[in-house]
């Protein structure tokens, strides 16, 4: 186990109105909160800030592939880019201040290389266990965030290998809600999605808004943006995308939250996870020097 006072700092940035923060451990955004206090971004109480877990919480990235690996189930779920240890680029660690872009927002970045073995990157060899068999192949991936009264994230994978491949990502955002029960998401009418609630995969349509009452997993077909409307915060959280071909949403819901014990028994109530990605049968092919840029942009308005 990772000790964690060895994990580096989580970097501060403060917007105009805004203030995030993002930890090298994973690339991932730990806080958003806008304005108030009440945070945009959820994090659990109980998350693990051990260097070895995914923190439950903030937007965890999901890399190289989404939900169990294809072919291996020994593999981690969601990739292995949320427990890597990702290189800060901007601003630069050597700097004291942090690094000021346009106007007043707050700008960072972070890079992440993977270059499997020899042995794991010959096409003739069987692929080996581990991070590099898992995904033989190749790629840089690049993080920007840019925290104003927004907070935008840019996701670009470019493939460093010598073969084309296909791969799978998700900003996994945990937004912060007043009572799920409440909660509607508008823009996704019209949708076609799976059902990874059900014990085998469901193709439905979705009619009219998205409500939550019951334990819900759904792989969104859309490159929609949308909204979270939250009565009880009076508040919507906007996502604006591209680059984007699917929306997926998870609540675990009273009758799985038992399964995670980085929950406490009465979180699904606090949260509602709203992923921008491309995954399933939406997963990017990429040929050699060949890049994907995928960008979220989260914004919060009052409610009338
Ligand atoms: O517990 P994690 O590995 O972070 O995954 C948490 C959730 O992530 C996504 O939303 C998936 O669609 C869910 O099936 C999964 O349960």
């Amino acid at each position: 186990m990772t000790d964690s006072s060895a994990l580096p700092t989580p970097l501060n940035l403060e917007g105009s109105s805004s203030r995030a923060s993002i930890s090298p451990f994973g690339a991932q955004v730990l806080e958003w909160t806008v304005d108030s206090d009440t945070p945009v971004i959820w994090m659990s109480p109980l998350a693990a800030h051990d260097g070895v877990r995914t923190p439950r919480g903030g937007v965890p990235i999901c890399l190289p592939w989404f939900g169990a690996h294809l072919s291996d189930p020994e593999a981690p779920k969601h990739g292995f880019a949320r427990t890597a240890m990702w290189t800060q680029i901007s601003p630069d660690p050597a700097d004291k201040d942090i690094a000021r872009g346009e106007s007043d927002s707050t700008y960072a970045e972070f890079a992440l290389a993977h270059s499997p073995s020899q042995n794991s990157s010959q096409s003739d060899q069987p692929v080996q266990p581990g991070a590099d068999g898992y995904f033989p192949f190749s790629f840089e991936a690049n993080l920007s965030i840019d925290v104003a009264d927004s907070l935008m994230m840019r996701l670009t994978v470019t493939n460093t290998d010598t073969r084309p491949f296909t791969f799978q990502e998700a900003f996994h955002t945990y937004v912060a809600v007043g009572d799920i029960k409440d909660v509607t998401i508008e823009g996704l009418d019209g949708a076609f999605y799976d059902d990874k609630s059900l014990a085998r995969d469901h193709s439905r349509k979705q009619i009219g808004e998205v409500t939550f009452v019951r334990y819900t997993d759904r792989i969104y077909h859309s490159d929609a943006n949308v909204q979270i409307r939250d009565p009880r915060f009076r508040r919507i959280v906007s996502i604006e995308k591209s680059g984007s071909a699917n929306t997926i949403v998870w609540n675990p819901w009273s009758d799985t939250v038992g399964q995670f014990d980085d929950l406490e028994s009465r979180a699904w109530q606090e949260f509602v996870c709203v992923e921008s990605g491309n995954v399933a049968d939406e997963a990017i092919e990429l040929e050699p020097d060949q890049s994907h840029t995928m960008t979220v942009s989260i914004y919060v308005d009052s409610m009338e």
